[in-house]
């Protein structure tokens, strides 16, 4: 006898469904192993209907196969119910076969809406305690002697365990996985795969703070690419995404392994830069600057177009917050802008107590 009436679970979900046969299967065998026991002790009546509860358990597999999961449900519960009480019935509550219901409970808040999981829950509940009462009154209808007793209840209780076991592994995954993509999907943009502003937020929010306690150099470039817009306008939002999905590649192919990029807002990026003084900064800066323009976009867009990206350069400096840090990137991105754009800008002198250094204005 076996239980894997973790049935409608998740119904929409392959993978669940994967598991329920393989249960079937499982269940199937373990009812072989109790024919030969059952012969082996003597006891008919048990052996024989385990070759009924392989045929349920075989018929299950078959029609969660060709998707009647319904059916294959239904059959395992009622292989369930019945073999557990019958069991129970001929040998008495030492056998442990009650045990097998108990897999139900957890079963039922899964798989159903609360309040049938309560109803089913009370059903369980009464029918586990009528089998309890009546080996409380009555003798076991079919008793078998104390040794064989012993190794029918410990089969029932490793088998029980065993599959307690294996279905709470399947709920870790299962629980692993969504939290790995509630994760991915709520610091990474859609459209791009980078980072998105949150996260982002959250890395810079944490590196003001170790740069307060270990003086640590953290620099931030913030980027934006010029006239947009008129890509959009001529070649059509879609085309427009295209360029955005491709700037970001060119972005995280020229940067370091440790700096990490994100998409702050619309045609916007802004990279973060760890153990970089600004000079640093203002290299990479140039090397990405150099990189879009010079990027073959005629074969992203099947149009000869020049596009270029204006890049304002910070450096966290002893009393900045996060938003002081890209506020001076943001400035230096404004100015390059008003220079003309494809250019890299340095945060102001009158904000950072450095020369201005404009890096590149020349288109490439
Ligand atoms: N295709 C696409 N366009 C976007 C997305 N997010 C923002 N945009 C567009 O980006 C454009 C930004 O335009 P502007 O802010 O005027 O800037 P610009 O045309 O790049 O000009 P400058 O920044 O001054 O060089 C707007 O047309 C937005 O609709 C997006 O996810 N996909």
């Amino acid at each position: 006898m076996e239980l894997s009436s973790f049935s409608a679970l998740s119904p929409k979900r392959p993978q669940f469904w994967q598991v329920a046969k393989r249960c079937c299967i499982l269940a199937a065998i373990i009812d072989v192993a109790f024919f030969a026991i059952f012969m082996v002790l003597d006891s008919p009546i048990l052996a024989w209907v385990n070759l009924l509860s392989i045929a349920m358990y075989l018929t299950a597999y078959v029609a969660y196969s060709t998707r009647k999961n319904k059916l294959a449900t239904i059959l395992i519960w009622t292989e369930v119910l019945y073999h557990s009480a019958l069991g129970t019935l001929l040998l008495g509550w030492d056998s442990g076969f009650h045990y097998f219901l108990l897999m139900f409970v957890p079963a039922i808040f899964v798989s159903m809406s609360l309040k049938p999981a309560i109803a089913s829950l009370v059903g369980l509940w009464s029918y586990y305690v009528g089998l309890d009462l009546f080996g409380w009154y009555y003798p076991p209808l079919q008793p078998i002697d104390g040794d064989a007793l012993v190794l029918v209840h410990l089969f029932n209780l490793t088998v029980v365990f065993a599959m307690f076991a294996y279905l709470a592994l399947y709920y870790l995954n299962k629980v692993n996985i969504t939290h790995d993509k509630l994760r991915f999907f709520a610091t990474t943009d859609p459209l791009t795969r980078l980072r998105n502003r949150r996260h982002m937020s959250e890395l810079l929010k944490r590196a003001v703070e170790s740069y307060q306690k270990e003086q640590r150099l953290v620099s931030v470039l913030l980027l934006d690419l010029d006239h947009f817009k008129s890509i959009n306008d001529t070649y059509g939002h879609e085309v427009g995404d295209t360029v955005l999905k491709a700037a970001a590649d060119i972005l995280r192919d020229t940067v370091r392994d440790h700096d990490k990029v994100s998409r702050w807002g619309g045609e916007e990026f802004l990279v973060f830069l760890p153990r970089t003084n600004l000079n640093h900064a203002a290299q990479v800066a140039e090397r990405i600057r150099k990189a879009i323009a010079k990027y073959p976009w005629h074969t992203v867009l099947n149009e000869k177009i020049r596009l270029t990206t204006s890049i304002g350069v910070s450096e966290l400096k002893p009393d900045d917050s996060v938003n002081t840090l890209i506020k001076r990137a943001d400035d230096a991105l404004y100015r390059g802008k008003e220079a003309g754009r494809n250019w890299v800008e340095l945060e102001s002198e009158a904000s950072c107590h450095r020369p201005r250094i404009v890096l590149s204005s020349q288109p490439d």
